[in-house]
């Protein structure tokens, strides 16, 4: 007979199996009096010897939406539309007696199961409704959830509902272990636990008690508790490794205020006092105000009115000393640069500010109302449109992103303006954010007389991308696990 050096507990765990025959790993413990890791760690053992099998079972697992739930009830829109459809009647008419919003669903339907034609604003049925595959689904769930075969349909009905968002799926993953007839055989031919000794005690050793025992081995396949330590979170590495790029590449980290006035958000970079990004519905606009700045307030009216002393239309229209006093949260980081730039504008300046902007955005997976951005600038005599893509390029290499490449954009601050993209396998072009050499309707009314090349970046999108993710509000969520799970370093291979 083949010896397959059993330990107790794998002699317990096949005795219990061959009155089990299949199980699960909590069935399993219990019926072993043991911990489910340590009766599984005898499954697994038992079942490289081929005396046991350990399946991982996933179920696809169906439930209805509550617009699902609803139908289910009362039907399809398409059908509650049959149902007072006997001959010709007025689009206007159904939605009087049906909702606008249900006729407006069931019309695309009714043509595409052609059964209704829409005829000069007239729904006509074309006789033939017969009841379908998706109706007999929902209103075969009498359960909150099912599985493919309990509803009793084919998977592309199915797969449709879920287009229709009537249904939903979620998987459920379960273990189970079962017997094989070589684990039977071995069982039938008779297992015998021997007493061994696990722990060598005083006790034992003083009374000699050991001599002739059996000793359990000591197990190195023992899988041992996860350790995970200290770290910080993933979101915050990122940043400091951005942060330390900009270091090592000679420039300053500076900070600035969450709250900005409108004038060095918007007024000072040239933003037109109308322009929409100003309106209530995109920007946080404050209950206070500050005072302009005397020594700049003046040439940025001009500028905004009429182009100051440039070869430049500026926005024309008169510029308002109250609109530009209104305080906002920093709808971006350049509020931060422009203000600095405007403090020191002796070249050179190599200026970077990492840091939180607010926009009012409805919340989804690529969009937060909070958001980082990575800001930059850079200040000396004959620097070019050339030296900005330059640097940018380097900045993405050094972040890991081989492919990088700049399409045209628009920002009323400078000109050019390019929007960075890096390509992701599987993503393809991935837009970064925001760059530029800044006009000189902005430079000049400020006293800075060299060309600034300016960036605002994308922090979070990076992250994504960094970090794998779909999306972004992970990223502002404790979930512990993900954070014990996130690797601090990887090695390349
Ligand atoms: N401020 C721009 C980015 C940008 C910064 C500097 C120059 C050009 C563009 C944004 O938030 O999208």
């Amino acid at each position: 007979m083949t010896d397959y050096n059993l330990t107790n507990n794998d002699k317990n765990v096949l005795i219990a199996m061959d009155e089990l025959s299949s199980t699960t790993p909590e069935e399993l413990a219990e019926k072993t009096s043991m911990k489910v890791e340590t009766a599984m760690q005898s499954a697994f053992s038992l079942s490289e010897n081929g005396l046991t099998e350990v399946t991982d079972v996933v179920t696809e697992i169906y439930s209805l939406t509550s617009e699902g739930r609803t139908y289910a009830e009362e039907g399809l829109p398409e059908r509650q539309i049959m149902n007072c459809l006997s001959e010709p009647t007025y689009m206007d008419e159904l939605k009087e007696k049906l909702s606008p919003k249900m006729v407006g669903i069931a019309t695309g339907w009714l043509r595409r199961k052609n059964w209704a034609n829409i005829e000069k604003g007239m729904v006509v049925p074309t006789g033939n409704s017969d009841i379908g595959e998706d109706e007999k689904a929902i209103a075969n769930f009498k359960e909150e959830k099912h599985t493919l075969e309990e509803i009793g349909t084919d998977q592309n009905t199915i797969n449709d509902l879920i287009k229709r968002k009537l249904l939903s799926k979620t998987e459920d993953k379960y273990r189970t272990v079962s017997i094989t007839d070589e684990g039977r055989q071995l069982v039938k031919t008779g297992i015998t636990i021997e007493e061994e000794i696990t722990q060598i005690t005083s006790q034992l050793l003083k009374s000699g008690d050991w001599k002739g025992k059996k000793f359990r081995p000591y197990n190195i396949q023992t899988p041992p508790k996860p350790v995970y330590g200290a770290k910080i979170h993933p979101y915050q590495r990122l940043i400091d490794q951005m942060r330390q790029i900009f270091l090592e590449m000679g420039f300053t980290e500076i900070k600035g205020d969450v709250v900005q006035s409108s004038f060095w958000n918007f007024d000072a970079l040239f933003q037109p006092q109308d322009h929409p990004a100003r309106e209530m519905q995109d920007t946080f606009h404050l209950d206070t105000k500050s005072e302009l700045p005397e020594k700049y307030k003046e040439g940025i009216r001009d500028m905004h009115e009429h182009g100051g002393d440039l070869q430049s239309t500026g926005w024309g229209g008169k510029w308002s000393e109250d609109i530009a006093k209104r305080d906002v949260l920093r709808t971006h980081t350049t509020a931060v640069t422009i203000k600095y730039l405007t403090d020191n504008p002796n070249p050179p300046v190599k200026a970077f500010c990492i840091d939180r902007a607010y926009r009012r955005e409805t919340i989804d997976p690529t969009h937060t109302p909070e958001f980082e951005q990575l800001e930059g600038v850079i200040m000396d005599e004959n620097m070019s449109f050339a030296n900005l893509l330059g640097c940018l390029e380097e900045f993405y290499h050094r972040m890991g992103f081989e492919d990088v490449r700049f399409r045209p954009g628009y920002f009323p601050y400078t000109e050019p303006s390019v929007e960075p993209e890096v390509y992701i396998e599987g993503l393809g072009w991935v837009e970064l954010g925001g760059a530029g050499v800044f006009r000189k309707e902005v430079t000049e009314p400020l006293g800075i007389k060299q060309p600034v090349l300016a960036w605002g970046l994308g922090v979070s999108r990076v992250a994504m991308l960094k970090l794998g993710l779909k999306d972004l509000r992970e990223l502002y969520q404790a979930d512990i696990d993900w954070l014990r799970k996130s690797q601090v370093c990887q090695l390349k291979d």
